[in-house]
């Protein structure tokens, strides 16, 4: 872009911090990913991982300092949430809701279309398109919430631990859904406790400790 602006960083934090009741989860973290970068975000139980996706996904609101993502204000929750997936560790699917319904909901919700059946039918689950997700096992759940990440494939996506829960299979089906939007070029950001496999995805790695991030 000569003479023009460089675009945004897709996720830019500036000393943030974030407190949850008496307890400061988060202590002045700052954070640059430039658009399409992948990210692995490690850290023990506890450590605040999936608290810092949720401030991210402008679902928890900082206690001081500032964030954007891909230029928006985190205050502007708005068009955060609309730029942004975040697929929460418990996979975050209607339980009265079937699979296929799932998909749908999410593609309207976006004004996106999509194909569904397609999407069921990458992550084995085409059989059970009319089944309630209430009835799935937590692979299977897992399985249609990457369908859904992967059919979404918002600019910024966001996924506490994708390998959880899953069988050989359902963890290199993983690694392929979310390569494939890191193809796409998606901002990846993957908190994960397995470094190797969310590595090969995602190589830059942030490690979260004492609520301070840090480059691992
Ligand atoms: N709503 C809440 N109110 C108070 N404290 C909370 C709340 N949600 C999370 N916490 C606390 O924030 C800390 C970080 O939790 P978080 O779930 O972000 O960790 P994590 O790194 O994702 O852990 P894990 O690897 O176990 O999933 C924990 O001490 C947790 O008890």
């Amino acid at each position: 872009m000569p003479g023009g602006a460089p675009p945004p960083d897709a996720l830019q934090l500036r000393d943030l911090w974030l407190r949850l009741g008496r307890e400061v989860i988060l202590r002045g973290v700052n954070l640059d990913v430039p658009a399409g970068q992948g990210v692995t975000l490690l850290g023990e139980n506890g450590a605040g991982k999936t608290t810092l996706l949720r401030v991210l996904a402008s679902g928890l609101k900082p206690t001081r300092g500032e964030g954007r993502v891909l230029g928006f204000d985190l205050r502007d929750a708005r068009s955060v949430r609309d730029a942004v997936h975040l697929m929460p560790v418990d996979a975050g699917l209607y339980p009265d809701l079937s699979c296929a319904e799932n998909l749908h909901f999410a593609l309207q919700m976006h004004g996106q279309a999509g194909d569904v059946a397609g999407a069921l039918g990458r992550v084995n689950l085409a059989g059970v398109g009319a089944r309630r997700v209430r009835f799935l096992s937590a692979g299977m759940r897992k399985r249609l919430a990457l369908a859904r990440a992967w059919l979404l494939a918002r600019p910024v996506t966001l996924v506490d631990e994708p390998f959880a829960n899953l069988d050989d299979s359902g963890r290199a089906l993983a690694r392929e859904l979310l390569g494939e939007l890191r193809e796409r070029g998606v901002t990846l950001v993957i908190a994960a406790h397995e470094p190797e496999l969310a590595r090969a995805i995602a190589p830059r790695a942030l490690r979260l400790s004492g609520g301070v991030l840090v480059e691992a």
